[in-house]
């Protein structure tokens, strides 16, 4: 059934999702908050600046205003980064129109709050249905048409089962849950550890130690997200195993490419969003307040924190007493 999606942000993913939507028969109305923008995406159909010469399909209404691009949507999808959900939903709940379902694309946790995009999302639009939607996926991939799979989740089953359908496209496979927060933890956690498998790869550590912080990271990922509410099974799944697997092993990640340009002893100055960087503090701080062992995770702090190599955090963590092999 033809519908109307609006998506809110126009970088490589909510350019990447609307792109889908439209091959998946819909009406897709973009909003970006830079006229240039989305004039660039209406009538030149590209996207230079986030995803370089990738052609568009025709048919993407983009515009800078939000009220516009509500208008008769029957689904959301909200795209803009974590940090910047929050004012974006708050910019926009005036004109969200009632009983539409935001699905909230960030992977993420708030820094100010430690709150999950859902969490503040249900403070910010506390009548709105909410469902998140995550998984292995980059926006290159997806623009061009390849093969993706990902997850929809929301605490209501049967939202997630029907706009799992709905956002289903030839070559975009949505799978449901109702696991909300295993969705989003595993989102938002193997952004860290990205980071910390591509500094390992900047500082040339080799195969073996990526490996061995992919397993033991994702142990730490499993038990964070357990503790904030997710089911460990969910973790296993696209959005945390999946998804970690993606970004730990590609250049096109650009949280892999973050840490990777700190393992080379670079200035990652200018380089492209990296969600992990504004969640890896608060996510060693949830971890802490748990009472969880995240030693990968607290290195990736400290080496975004300038305050050790990548080399000496590495000895550390090799240093820490013998122990059994725990998995979560
Ligand atoms: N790229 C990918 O492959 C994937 C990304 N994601 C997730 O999707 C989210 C968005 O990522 P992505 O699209 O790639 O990021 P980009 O950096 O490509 O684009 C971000 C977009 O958000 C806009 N934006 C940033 N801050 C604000 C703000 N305060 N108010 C309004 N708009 C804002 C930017 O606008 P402006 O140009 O004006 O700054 C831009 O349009 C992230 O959480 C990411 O982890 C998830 C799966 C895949
Ligand atoms: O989330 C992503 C793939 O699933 C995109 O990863 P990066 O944000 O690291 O590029």
């Amino acid at each position: 059934m033809e519908e109307t999606i609006a998506v809110l942000g126009g970088g490589a993913w909510g350019t990447a999702l609307a792109v889908s939507a439209l091959r998946g028969g819909h009406r897709v109305k973009l909003w970006a908050r830079d006229r240039a923008l989305a004039d660039e995406i209406s009538q030149h159909r590209t996207n230079r600046r986030y995803l370089g010469e990738v052609r568009l399909p025709e048919g993407i209404a983009a515009s800078d205003s939000l009220a516009e691009t509500l208008r008769d949507a029957s689904i959301v999808l909200s795209v803009v980064p974590a940090q910047a959900t929050r004012s974006v939903l708050a910019e926009a709940a005036g004109d969200m129109p009632d009983g539409v379902p935001v699905v909230l694309c960030a992977k993420g946790i708030e820094q100010k709050t430690g709150k999950l995009v859902s969490q503040l999302a249900a403070e910010t639009l506390p009548d709105t249905p909410l469902a998140a939607l995550s998984g292995p996926s980059f926006a290159a991939d997806v623009a061009r048409g390849l093969p993706t799979a990902v997850t929809v989740a929301s605490e209501d089953g049967d939202l997630a089962h029907d706009l799992a359908e709905r956002l289903s496209a030839p070559a975009f496979r949505c799978y449901s849950t109702d696991d909300l927060i295993g969705v989003e933890a595993g989102g938002a956690l193997k952004n860290v550890l990205a980071i910390a498998v591509g500094a390992a790869a900047g500082a040339e550590l080799g195969a073996s130690a990526r490996a061995a912080l992919v397993t033991r990271g994702f142990v730490e990922l499993r038990r964070l997200g357990v503790a904030l509410g997710g089911h460990a099974d969910t973790l296993m799944g696209l959005s945390g195993l999946g998804d970690l697997i993606l970004t730990c092993s590609s250049e096109k990640s650009r949280n892999f490419t973050y840490g990777a340009t700190l393992g080379r002893g670079q200035s990652p100055e200018g380089l492209k969003l990296a969600e992990g960087v504004a969640t890896a503090n608060i996510a060693a701080e949830l971890a802490d307040r748990y009472d969880i062992d995240t030693p990968i995770i607290d290195a990736t702090v400290s080496l975004l924190e300038g305050e050790h190599s990548v080399r000496e955090l590495v000895a550390s963590l090799m240093a820490r007493p013998v122990k059994p092999e725990d998995h979560i």
